[in-house]
């Protein structure tokens, strides 16, 4: 096998031939593969349906249609563990577990309830006309500097605007929370270097996120205020409230702000399909899915087996920490035509990028209006998009994106 991999075999008492599981020793958090994934991950979902990453003592499914499985069975592979690297049940977590994230039935179909309630449709239509003024305003302003940054000016800027205005966090020390999702999404990786490193100039960024989950600090309107109103309706503990408003902001930031970027840059690269999009507006919400699927914000995270279990031919032993390749299962082949090619005319829907399951993204109807009213009015309002220059890769143990794009930027 020339993909680095060796294989080994696993016991098996009844002495049946059991498929080997290939192994790699490649690590999958590293700046040069976090450069460039995809090669990687081809060899990953060509070597079998499960395989080993030795350097994390970690199972890895990386086809679309084991990532699936894995994420529709909850019972058998389970989040309560956490999603990450990090088994809670052996080791103490940096931060006081996720009451929905790093939750199980039945603990945590009661909490996505309220979620869904406060992120209704109905919420979202009024929160439309605000969401589309504060496009305009950042698009102009591009516009009106020439040379911008697509990340900087945009992609940052407007979550950090209109999501955070939403929850209805104070404006003052919003810089906090980039650097508090960097350290999240770190710790959803390996505790490496990357990881410290956040983590040892994080004190008053964690200072600040616990001032700004309190009920005294938020707009009496906002999707916290609406958290608290449960609490005081019984549906949740004052500390259950808090708890759910830092979910908020670190599930509803990084990701929407990635993935923006991700969108700007993929469209700067593809002048065609840029063209495509100007010249049909109405093409933004294709395209915001086609950007997910072809650029996946969330690169990966973790399930645990919760029993002994038995995928796609391969036995895993109970406790075992699986590697969820979001990121790969979106340019799988056997599942996508053409995978390589960023087409905003095919349909992207489907792809994995807000996860599947019960812990699909319960904000993924907030984060689609962001990135398709962002999308429609660049589309609306800027006849070319032309990179200034290279855009830098931000990396992280999980989500992948830019933290700049140069870019010179003209009216229609
Ligand atoms: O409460 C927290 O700390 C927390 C909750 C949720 C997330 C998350 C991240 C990515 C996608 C979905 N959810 C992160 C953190």
């Amino acid at each position: 096998m020339d993909s680095g991999a060796e294989l080994f075999d696993q016991a098996t008492p009844h002495g049946s031939q059991p498929p080997t599981v290939p192994v790699f020793g490649v690590d999958p958090y590293a700046d040069d593969f976090l450069t460039d994934p995809y090669a990687d991950y081809e060899a990953f979902r060509d070597a079998g349906p499960v395989i080993r990453l030795s350097r994390y003592n970690a199972y890895a499914v990386a086809r679309h249609e084991q990532v699936q499985a894995v994420l529709t069975q909850p019972d058998i592979f389970c989040s309560s563990a956490g999603i990450g690297l990090t088994n809670f049940k052996k080791e103490k977590s940096w931060r006081t577990p996720s009451i929905i994230l790093e939750a199980d039935p039945p603990d945590h179909g009661p909490k996505r309830r309220i979620l869904t309630r406060i992120l209704s449709p109905a919420a979202l239509k009024k929160l439309r006309e605000e969401f589309e003024r504060q496009a305009a305003f950042f698009v102009d302003r591009m516009i009106e500097k020439g040379t911008c940054d697509g990340i900087k000016d945009l992609a940052e800027a407007y979550p950090l605007k209109v999501f955070a205005d939403a929850v209805g966090i104070p404006a003052e020390g919003r810089e906090h929370l980039l650097p508090y999702g960097d350290l999240v999404f770190n710790a959803f990786g390996p505790i490496n270097e990357r990881f410290e490193k956040r983590m040892a100039s994080a004190g008053a960024t964690m200072e600040w996120i616990k001032t700004i989950c309190s009920r005294e600090a938020l707009t009496p309107d906002g999707f916290g205020s609406q958290l608290y109103a449960a609490a005081d309706a019984g549906d949740l503990t004052e500390d259950e409230a808090a708890l759910l408003v830092r979910t908020m902001l670190s599930a509803g930031l990084d990701t929407t702000i990635f993935t923006l970027g991700n969108a700007v840059v993929a469209l700067a690269r593809h002048p065609e399909q840029w063209a495509l999009l100007r010249d049909d507006p109405s093409l933004a919400r294709a395209a915001l899915e086609e950007v997910m699927r072809y650029e996946s914000t969330f690169q990966s995270f973790y399930r645990t087996t919760t029993q002994p279990t038995e995928l796609a031919g391969v036995r895993i032993e109970a406790e075992q920490k699986i590697w969820v390749g979001i990121a790969s299962a979106n340019r799988d082949p056997r599942r996508w035509e053409d995978p390589t090619r960023f087409d905003i005319l095919r349909r992207a829907s489907g792809n994995l990028a807000f996860g599947t399951g019960i812990h699909g993204c319960v904000g993924q109807m907030i984060a689609r209006m962001e990135g398709e009213i962002v999308l429609r009015t660049l589309a609306e309002r800027v006849a070319e998009l032309v990179p200034a220059g290279p855009p830098t890769i931000h990396f992280n143990n999980t989500v992948r994106g830019f933290s700049a794009m140069p870019l010179t930027v003209t009216a229609k």
